[in-house]
C-alpha cells in the first residue's frame, strides 16, 4: 500500500459533480491515512524547483550569518533559522493507552532523542506579532522578495483551495474552515536533512525526525528524490513509506492538531517521521544522502476559536477537545518542542 496521488485539476476545472466527487475522494483517502498526495494542483515544476534553489542558496549562508536570524527556542511561532538539534519532534506526541499518538500534554517523555535536521521558518511580512528575521540582501538578494512575495503567496492559495474540498468533502457549510484563516499566518519551512551514517541511526536515539503531527490545519510536504518520510500505516501499526515519485510538483497533504480540533477526531492527523529511504534502511555501512523538503503549514487565525464544531459533537461523540484559540493550542505544542529541554541548545555536530 501506498500514499496515493489524486488528480486536483477538477477543482479549478470540473463541473460541480466533478469537483464534488473530487472532494470526496480527498476525504475518505484523509480518513483513511490522515494523507494524501497530489498532482496538477496549480504550482508549477519550475516555481517548485526555484523554491529548492533558494533553499541550496539558503543553507550555504555562513554560521555568524544563519546566528544572526536564529530561531527564539520559546513557545512562540518559531521565525528564523534552527540549527540541527534546535527541534525535538519526539516531544510532541506519545502514545496513548488506546496505542494511538496524543497530543503530549506532560514532560514524561524520553529526554535523549535527537532530530537530525537544520531549517528556516518564516510568515508572511507585516506579521505583527510575530515577524520573521530574514537573511541580509547582500547575502541572498531576491531571496525575501520571491520567497515571501510569490513562493509563499501560491502555497496559501492552493492549501486554502485544499481546505474549501475538505469543507465540501465533509458537507460544512462554505468558510467553515477557509473563513478562519483570514489573516494569512501560514508558515514556511524550507528544511534541509545533512548526511547521517546508518550506524547512527541504528542507536535508535537519531532520526532525520522523529514522529509526530503538526498542529495547523494541514501541511502541504515537498520532497526531493531521496526518501525517508514514513507516515503511520493505520492498519497494522507500522509504518508506511512515501516514496517519492521524482515529479517536481507532487505534494503530501497532512491533516494536522487543528483539524483534529475542529472536526472532533472525525479527521485524524497523519503520524509521522523521516528515517532511513527503503534502499538503505538494512544497510550496516551506509550513509544517508543530504535531503531538502519544503513546508508550507496552512494556520488558523490566531485569535479563531478551535474547539469542536456543533456537528461533530452528538451523544454518541460527545466533544473530546477544549475550545482553545488557534495560538493556544500552537503555543502549547511549540513550547513542547524546546520548553522541557532547554539544555539541547547545543548544536550536535559532525554527523556523517
Ligand atoms: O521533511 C519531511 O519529510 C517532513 C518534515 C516534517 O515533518 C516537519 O517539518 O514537520
Ligand atoms: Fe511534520
Amino acid at each position: 500500500m501506498s500514499v496515493p496521488i489524486i488528480d486536483f485539476s477538477a477543482f479549478r476545472n470540473g463541473n460541480e459533480v466533478e469537483r464534488r466527487e473530487l472532494a470526496g475522494r480527498l476525504v475518505d483517502e484523509f480518513k483513511k491515512h490522515g494523507a494524501t498526495r497530489l498532482m496538477n494542483h496549480g504550482i508549477k515544476g519550475d516555481t517548485i524547483q526555484k523554491a529548492y534553489q533558494w533553499s541550496d542558496q539558503f543553507f550555504k549562508i555562513s554560521d555568524s550569518e544563519k546566528e544572526a536570524i536564529a530561531n527564539i527556542r520559546d513557545a512562540n511561532p518559531q521565525r528564523g533559522y534552527s540549527y540541527v538539534g534546535s527541534e525535538a519532534t519526539s516531544k510532541a506526541n506519545k502514545r496513548g493507552e488506546d496505542g494511538e499518538f496524543q497530543i503530549c500534554e506532560d514532560d514524561d517523555v524520553a529526554q535523549d532523542l535527537e532530530d537530525v535536521k537544520e531549517h528556516f521558518d518564516y510568515t508572511r511580512d507585516g506579521d505583527p506579532d510575530f515577524p520573521t528575521p530574514w537573511p541580509s540582501e547582500a547575502s541572498l538578494p531576491g531571496f525575501h522578495d520571491w520567497m515571501e512575495g510569490v513562493f509563499l503567496d501560491e502555497c496559501q492559495t492552493l492549501a486554502r483551495d485544499i481546505l474549501t474540498a475538505i469543507e465540501i468533502g465533509l458537507d460544512l457549510p462554505k468558510g467553515t474552515l477557509t473563513g478562519c484563516m483570514e489573516s494569512h499566518v501560514d508558515e514556511l519551512r524550507i528544511q534541509r536533512y545533512p548526511p547521517l551514517s546508518t550506524e547512527k541511526l541504528r542507536t535508535g536515539k537519531i532520526k532525520r525526525c522523529h514522529p509526530h503531527t503538526d498542529f495547523g490545519f494541514i501541511t502541504l510536504l515537498f520532497q526531493d528524490i531521496t526518501g525517508g518520510l514514513e507516515i503511520e500505516d493505520r492498519a497494522d501499526g507500522g509504518w508506511l513509506p512515501v516514496v517519492p515519485t521524482g515529479e517536481p510538483t507532487e505534494v503530501g497533504v497532512y491533516i494536522s492538531d487543528t483539524l483534529v480540533y475542529k472536526t472532533n477526531g472525525h479527521l485524524k492527523a497523519a503520524v509521522h517521521q523521516v528515517t532511513a529511504p527503503i534502499s538503505l534502511k538494512d544497510k550496516e555501512d551506509g550513509v544517508l544522502p543530504e535531503r531538502y523538503t519544503i513546508a508550507l503549514f496552512a494556520k488558523a487565525d490566531r485569535h479563531a476559536h478551535i474547539g469542536p464544531l456543533p456537528q461533530f459533537v452528538t451523544a454518541e461523540t460527545p466533544q473530546r477537545f477544549p475550545n482553545l484559540t488557534a495560538l493556544e493550542l500552537h503555543n502549547k505544542r511549540v513550547g513542547q518542542l524546546y520548553d522541557a529541554r532547554p539544555e539541547a541548545a547545543t548544536p550536535v555536530v559532525s554527523l556523517a
